[in-house]
């Protein structure tokens, strides 16, 4: 067994837990979130859009299943920092390789357990998201919250660039290909291009820097923005290039950071949650059919958008077209033409279901309606 050793938890209001080093020893910083999924923990782990921050599990045992070679969503783990309260003293899975303490030590990132987490989620519900710092080097809580004062804040953090492909590569169509799009990596997740090759998508992974001119070199049938960490308002750049992408009438389909740069493409503004959504349980209602979905969610920043009228924009007509029905959130946009026609539509949820359930996975195949329909819009000269 893993020898442990007293590790500290400090929140940026000064509130202080005690618990034991889990993974890496050392010290670490970033925004205090929870999340609430009873399963995927190594999902979660490996999810860019968790970059710089500091994820509090609420599920009380972590680790049971062990890390497999599956289940990943990128390469490695992006978490800054990992809060879990009684951690599995052995894996059970056919498919585990090894014990998630051990991952968390190989890739150095540090973690405490022993934490009574459902109090430290209360403290985050009522007090909001909030940056924290835990050490298994520092015994001094104020010492260690001067240093959780020092470091930087998610509100304003300009973070895609940090974890986006740095070249261009390709996820190609399953079978034959059928359509081709230009995918941004704003903090990809691996099952998304998975789920449009699946359906017959070759997809152009693109760095999150990409112009314009990249991304029509590519000669998409349409544009996808990924998920991927830090504050849509920084996203000036992806903005930008989705706006010219709209003047070009190129079909459009965002995953979380991608609706979120959808909605400021469309002229809407971004705020921060108080705490975010965070799990794979999450309510959704489709304002359309009135249908409600149980879906994934990772979001600490919504669109701003009138739920109970539609906007006219530069680009045709924007309509919020899913909301949480927790709290009322906007969770989808969609763009028409004067014709009434789709011409893009995003989810701040996750389709790709990685982990979570698959009741929204219909919006991958909307999106090669989408794509299909602007063919053959192609075809007729229109
Ligand atoms: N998963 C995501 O794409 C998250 C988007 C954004 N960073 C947020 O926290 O809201």
């Amino acid at each position: 067994m893993t020898t442990r050793s007293p590790a500290l938890l400090v929140l940026e209001d000064g509130r202080t837990f005690r618990g034991e080093s889990y993974g890496a020893r050392g010290e670490t910083f970033g925004e205090a979130v929870f999340a609430t999924g009873m399963t995927g923990y190594q999902e979660t782990l490996t999810d860019p859009s968790y970059h710089k921050q500091v994820v509090v599990q609420t599920a009380p045992h972590i680790g049971n299943t062990g890390v497999n070679d599956d289940d990943p969503e990128s390469g490695r783990i992006w978490v800054s920092g990992y809060v879990v309260r009684d951690p599995a003293r052995r894996a059970s899975s056919w498919r585990s390789r090894r014990g998630l303490e051990e991952e968390l030590e190989a890739q150095g990132v540090v973690g405490i357990c022993e934490v009574d987490t459902r109090a430290l989620t209360r403290h985050l519900r009522e007090r909001g998201a909030m940056r924290v710092g835990v050490s298994t080097t520092e015994t001094d809580p104020q010492a260690l919250l001067r240093r959780v004062l020092d470091s930087p804040p998610m509100h304003g953090a300009d973070l895609a660039g940090d974890v986006s492909t740095s070249a261009a590569y390709v996820v190609p169509a399953q079978g034959q290909r059928r359509f081709r799009v230009a995918a941004l990596d704003l903090g990809i997740k691996t099952m998304t291009p998975r789920r449009m090759a699946e359906r017959g998508i070759e997809v152009h992974v693109l760095p999150a820097s990409s112009t314009i001119d990249d991304v029509l070199a590519v000669e998409p049938d349409g544009l996808f923005y990924s998920n991927g960490p830090g504050d849509p308002e920084t996203a000036d750049g992806p903005v930008r290039v989705l706006q010219q992408a709209l003047e070009r009438r190129l079909p459009y389909f965002g995953i979380c950071f991608g609706n979120q740069v959808f909605g400021r493409a469309l002229g809407f503004g971004t705020y921060k949650l108080d705490y975010g959504h965070r799990g794979i349980n999450q309510p959704v209602q489709d304002r359309v059919t009135g249908k409600v979905e149980v879906t994934a969610h990772n979001h600490g920043f919504a669109v701003d958008a009138p739920l109970d009228r539609p906007t006219g924009t530069p680009y045709g007509r924007a309509e919020v077209s899913h909301v949480c029905l927790n709290d009322d959130v906007v969770e989808g946009l969609t763009l028409t033409g004067d014709d009434g026609s789709l011409r893009g539509f995003s989810v701040q949820y996750h389709p790709e279901a990685a982990a979570g359930p698959h009741d929204a996975a219909y919006l991958f195949d909307r999106f090669v309606a989408l794509l299909k329909q602007a063919q053959r819009g192609d075809r007729d000269g229109s």
